[in-house]
């Protein structure tokens, strides 16, 4: 079934402000529906901040958070963090089921998606990490949401399993295309899996970088290699400038 459920984002002179400390400034940025966005930027800039936003989760200071396309069906944006979060006093299918008695029937489907079918009746604390997050990501995507939030979502797994994580997300994606945000310290993995790639700054998005390439993308590929070390580059100067 072809995706028409999928939404844009246009964020508008975004600032936020904790108290007496400025994290973003006058972002302006445009994500066309389907669109698979990465940040990069130094810890502290406030990435995890601007994805809270956008969740709706914390209000901006300044500015706004506007959704473009059909906006029909599903929750808007749906998290996943870098811990799992799943309650372990629930077993695998509720934990994807959170807060609902219907979608059963999806949420095994999904469960059967990410390689865990067979799994549903085990506990958390029977699985491990790698399989954990998948279960997370299938909790994610139960409702369909427009827009899939991942903040540092495998920042905790070994590379391994980092690498294995990453290719489930595409294959997932390339069965039900989402319009994705990702946060993430991994530059390999932010090109591998992105249309593009942002530099957030202190002086905001310095660097708006389209990945043309056709997926699933080969790691040893030339000009990702380029694009690595000119963005460590970036991110290094970038952290220099913030501490
Ligand atoms: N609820 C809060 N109250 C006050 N300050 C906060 C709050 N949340 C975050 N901050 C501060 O805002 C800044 C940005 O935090 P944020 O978590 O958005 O950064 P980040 O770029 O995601 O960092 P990291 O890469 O280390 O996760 C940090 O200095 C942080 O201490």
């Amino acid at each position: 079934m072809p995706p028409t459920d999928l939404v844009g984002l246009e964020l508008s002179g975004i600032g936020h402000r904790y108290r007496d400390k400025t994290v973003l400034h006058d972002i302006d940025l445009s994500v066309a529906p389907g669109e698979f966005v990465s940040f990069l930027g130094p810890s502290g800039v406030g990435k995890s901040t601007l994805l809270r936003i956008i969740a709706g989760l914390e209000q901006p200071t300044r500015g706004a958070v506007e959704s473009t396309g059909d906006r029909s069906g599903g929750p808007m944006s749906r998290m996943m963090f870098q811990e799992d979060r799943l309650l372990p006093w629930r077993n695998v299918l509720d934990n994807v089921q959170l807060g609902t008695r219907h979608q059963r029937e999806r949420a095994v489907e999904l469960l059967n998606e990410v390689g865990l079918s067979g799994r549903e009746t085990d506990w958390p604390s029977e699985l491990s990490g790698g399989q954990r997050q998948r279960v997370a990501l299938a909790r994610a995507l139960l409702h369909r949401p427009h827009v899939l939030l991942l903040d540092e979502p495998f920042g905790a797994l070994d590379a391994i399993t980092r690498v294995a994580m990453q290719q489930l997300l595409e294959r997932v994606l390339a069965e039900q295309p989402r319009t994705v945000l990702l946060v993430t310290h991994d530059v390999e993995e932010a090109l591998v899996l992105s249309d593009r790639v942002l530099l957030l700054t202190e002086q905001g998005i310095t660097r708006d970088l389209r990945i043309g390439q056709a997926r699933p993308r080969h790691r040893g590929d030339a000009q990702l290699a380029a694009w690595k070390e000119e963005l460590l580059d970036g991110l290094l100067q970038a952290d220099n400038a913030l501490a």
